[in-house]
């Protein structure tokens, strides 16, 4: 049995995790000289706590404009331009009760010192590459040190001085204002910068953080990386390709220590890839990306084995079965469509490549709502085909039909 179906198995028999993060029609576009480019569009999904969320789909389908709308950081000329983002946090609905429900605060109508003073303590993040996480002229440990004193400030005054640290996890956010050559951070933070390079398995932790970026490898990079990242303690960490610029046993090692860390500390991590095989390794629930959609999410076992997307049954048909999956993606025929949306027109934006194309997906879907837990998906024959099956009577099906309509 593979790792992630166990993992799904356990959380299955535990009560039921709450939502960290739930998504709602985001939708971020950039305003570009040729036009207006839909990047994301209306994107809905939900990240538990404690919970790896993949997010997978072809190179420019949006997963890494997503991430950045997540935090806040999409540059000029881009910007979100609608959806809710609930974070569940009782202590910002305490103090923000106009944009909150319940325990929760729609990130997108807090104040955006607010919002900055998150990245770090509550959100981190890591990249494909590490360098340019860290600024080349400090040490590595000075580096990390930073980012924990941003912690403790944050701690020592939750509000007012989160307000004022710069947000991090970022290099270039981080080192706003730092003077190489200075020591800024006091003992204490350079030993935890200590232990957090030991966590992540960086051997002799206490020489290598005096050490400067240049003298690490990539996969040791990579590891200091996260482990600035993970400096703040945050509730959600979101990892945009973290080991593809890595040769395959390395990239093996950090899945692996992104894992081991992910449930030591019952974490919440977004991980974007291209690759299926790394998402059927590492994640609890999957998101499919398309020309800026989700076209189908759920749990691992219903976007690997109960898919109903044509896209996403596309992607998934190289890969026999959830406990031997091969690190291929099946090639579809054709590319992903123009995202600018004077060419988008309104239709399913997989029909030019969908070998089920019919001429209802000349408007466009909606998503709707599949069997299983919160498995949805955006395709007129998908959701045709499931309603006539949810419409016959019990016994029609053999098993594996049956469950189909529970
Ligand atoms: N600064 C920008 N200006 C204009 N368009 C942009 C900008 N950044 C991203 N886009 C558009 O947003 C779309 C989504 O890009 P994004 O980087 O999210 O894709 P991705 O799924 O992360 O791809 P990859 O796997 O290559 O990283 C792209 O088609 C691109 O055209
Ligand atoms: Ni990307």
């Amino acid at each position: 049995m593979s790792d992630a179906t166990e993992r799904a198995e356990a959380a299955g028999n535990g009560e039921e995790a709450r939502d960290l993060l739930s998504v709602r029609d985001l939708s971020t576009r950039f305003f570009t000289e040729q036009g207006q480019v839909n990047a994301v569009e209306s994107v809905s999904f939900d990240v538990r706590e404690g919970e790896i969320l993949g997010i997978v789909g072809e190179s420019g389908s949006g997963k890494s404009v997503t991430a950045l709308s997540l935090i806040d950081l999409v540059e000029s000329p881009g910007r979100v331009t609608s959806g809710e983002l609930w974070y569940r946090d009782p202590d910002l609905a305490a103090e923000f009760p106009d944009a909150a429900d319940g325990d929760a605060v729609d990130l997108r109508e807090l104040p955006e010192r607010v919002r900055r003073a998150l990245r770090g303590p509550s959100f981190s993040t890591i990249f494909q590459d590490p360098m340019s996480s860290f600024n080349p002229s400090l040490t590595v440990g000075e580096q990390i040190a930073e980012a924990v004193e941003v912690q403790r400030r944050a701690q020592a005054n939750p509000r007012s001085t989160r307000s004022r640290t710069q947000g991090y996890g970022l290099g270039s956010y981080l080192l706003d204002g730092l003077v190489p050559g200075r020591d800024y951070t006091d003992p204490e933070s350079h030993d935890r910068a200590v232990e957090l390079l030991e966590q992540v398995g960086i051997p002799d932790p206490a020489q290598r953080a005096d050490q400067y970026p240049h003298e690490f490898s990539g996969g040791m990079l990579q590891r200091a990386m996260i482990a600035q990242a993970l400096a703040g303690e945050p509730d959600l960490l979101i990892a945009d390709e973290p080991t593809t610029a890595l040769d395959v046993t390395i990239q093996a090692q950090i899945l692996e220590l992104l894992r081991e860390i992910q449930a030591e500390r019952d974490m919440s991590v977004v991980l974007i890839t291209h690759d299926l095989g790394v998402i059927a390794r590492m994640s609890d629930r999957v998101c499919v990306m398309y020309a800026g959609e989700v076209v189908e999410r759920g749990t691992l076992e219903d976007i690997f084995e109960d898919s109903v997307h044509p896209y996403t049954r596309g992607l998934v048909g190289s890969i026999p079965d959830l406990e031997d999956p091969a690190p291929r993606l099946q090639p579809i025929e054709g590319s992903v469509p123009s995202l600018l949306d004077s060419e988008m027109g309104d239709r399913c934006y997989f029909a030019d490549r969908c070998p089920k194309a019919m001429e209802a997906c000349l408007d466009h879907p909606p998503e709707f709502d599949a069997a299983g837990d919160e498995h949805a998906a955006r395709c007129v024959l998908a959701e045709r085909e499931y309603s006539e099956a949810a419409a016959l009577p019990d016994g029609f099906f053999d098993e594996d039909g049956g469950e189909r309509r529970e």
